[in-house]
């Protein structure tokens, strides 16, 4: 069971564009309860390769921004690590620039498509070159003189959404992006916070170019989607309790709050307050003896995307059968996460079926321990460390390391909060 409270580590999308707008804006930011993850680090470790003073002091960060258009040639190939928000974000700033820069990133980087940011970039101007023209590192951009954008977006996805953001405060005048779904807005609400003249139309947000973005301080709330796993985990042990507190709640992010509830799962939300512009607030989460299974599917897999392979944990312990659909987006994350979810889940006895799409999950099943291939992806490692404390026997993952990436000290915390 897990038992206890504390407070939640900082939210891994803000925290990368917490770092990449004080880079490109006038001033001096500080940046408090920053998500020390290996992603963040990542876009820490680009934007220094680009002239920009970034200090850390505990979990604060202080960076002094180099202005909209003072970012340096950078001194060598920007290696975003596993970051994919990194590299898609990354890519938006390095278009309005005015020099060459080559991005690179790990295996599974690699695999992840870039032609979704490179196309429309390439629609504004921009000269990129790549491996299989454009859509796999290595990247090779060659920025500046960009015109604006008038864009539908194909896929939903914030990380496009957000270069594109980017992109157009170079522009030589206003462009405008629509969604097909909404996806997380936090570079809406925090470009603003920096003096970005952007204004959100429903499902379009039009943006004019700007001389100069202002700094600012900037508190990072917790991350929904690492609460996720702690979620889940004391929804499906008896006599759990537990008290999740500084947790963003932007409506953008909360499909698992919503899933949960229609899983007749045991959630409060409990002190909600605004911070930055995001609304905040603390969980309280308790077992949960009688969950039943639930749909998920069309607009609300945005809000939720980094959630379903723990939320297909949680479909396991639900009485019926819960279909996760429309969220083919799952198979170019760190790894195919439809497979590799259905795959290990298979293993430990679930009742699962893959779909070109998602998933679907026959419960209640009673899980036994397995040797799970986490293929070095930190949601799959977390999402089975959660399956680990209803099973029979254990599960033994092949790589904790890769939980870094996301949610550093999170096996200790589990340790804490275990009884
Ligand atoms: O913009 C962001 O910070 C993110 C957007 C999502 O990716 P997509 O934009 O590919 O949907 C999400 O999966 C990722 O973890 C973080
Ligand atoms: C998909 C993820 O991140 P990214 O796209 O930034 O690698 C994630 O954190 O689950």
């Amino acid at each position: 069971m897990l038992k206890g409270n504390f407070e939640l580590i900082g939210d891994k999308s803000i925290s990368h564009r917490a770092i990449m707008f004080s880079a490109i804006s006038k001033g001096h930011n500080k940046i408090s309860n920053f998500l020390m993850g290996q992603d963040c680090l990542s876009t820490i470790d680009c934007f220094r390769k680009m002239g920009v003073d970034i200090k850390i002091e505990g979990s604060d960060v202080f960076v002094k921004g180099n202005g909209l258009h003072g970012l340096k040639a950078p001194t060598d190939i920007l290696d975003v690590g596993n970051s994919g928000t990194t590299i898609r974000l990354i890519s938006g700033i390095l278009a309005g620039n005015k020099f060459e820069s080559t991005l690179i990133g790990d295996e599974s980087i690699g695999k992840r498509p870039m032609k979704r940011v490179t196309d429309p970039l390439r629609l504004m101007g921009c000269r990129i070159e790549g491996k299989d023209d454009a859509n796999y590192t290595p990247i090779k951009i060659y920025g500046g003189n960009l015109h604006s954008i008038d864009y539908k977006m194909p896929v939903s996805s914030a990380q496009v959404k957000s270069a594109l953001i980017l992109a157009s405060l170079y522009a030589d005048k206003k462009s405008t992006i629509h969604e097909k779904v909404r996806s997380r807005n936090h570079t809406e609400i925090m470009l603003k916070s920096f003096g970005a003249d952007i204004n959100v139309d429903d499902l379009s947000i039009n943006i004019n170019p700007v001389e100069e973005l202002f700094s600012q301080d900037i508190n990072v709330c917790g991350d929904i989607s690492s609460a996720s796993f702690i979620i889940v985990g004391a929804l499906i042990t008896k006599g759990s309790e537990v008290m999740i507190k500084n947790v963003g709640l932007n409506k953008t992010r909360t499909g698992i709050i919503d899933v949960v509830k229609n899983m007749n799962g045991n959630i409060d939300l409990l002190n909600k307050r605004l911070v930055g512009g995001e609304i905040v607030g603390d969980l309280l989460v308790k077992y949960s003896p009688n969950l039943n299974a639930t749909n998920i599917d069309k607009d609300i897999i945005p809000r939720l995307i980094d959630e379903i392979p723990v939320i297909a944990v949680l479909a396991t312990q639900c009485e019926g059968t819960t279909i996760i659909k429309d969220a083919k987006e799952l198979k170019v994350k760190e790894s195919n996460r439809i497979k590799v979810v259905v795959d290990n889940l298979k293993l430990m006895g679930a009742d699962i079926e893959e779909l070109e799409d998602g998933m679907i999950i026959k419960g209640k099943s009673s899980l036994k321990g397995a040797n799970i291939q986490t293929f070095k992806d930190h949601r799959i490692a977390m999402a089975f460390s959660i399956a680990d404390l209803v099973c029979d026997g254990d599960v033994k993952l092949d790589d904790t390391k890769c939980i870094d990436v996301s949610f550093p000290g999170y096996t200790k915390l589990i340790k804490e909060l275990s009884k």
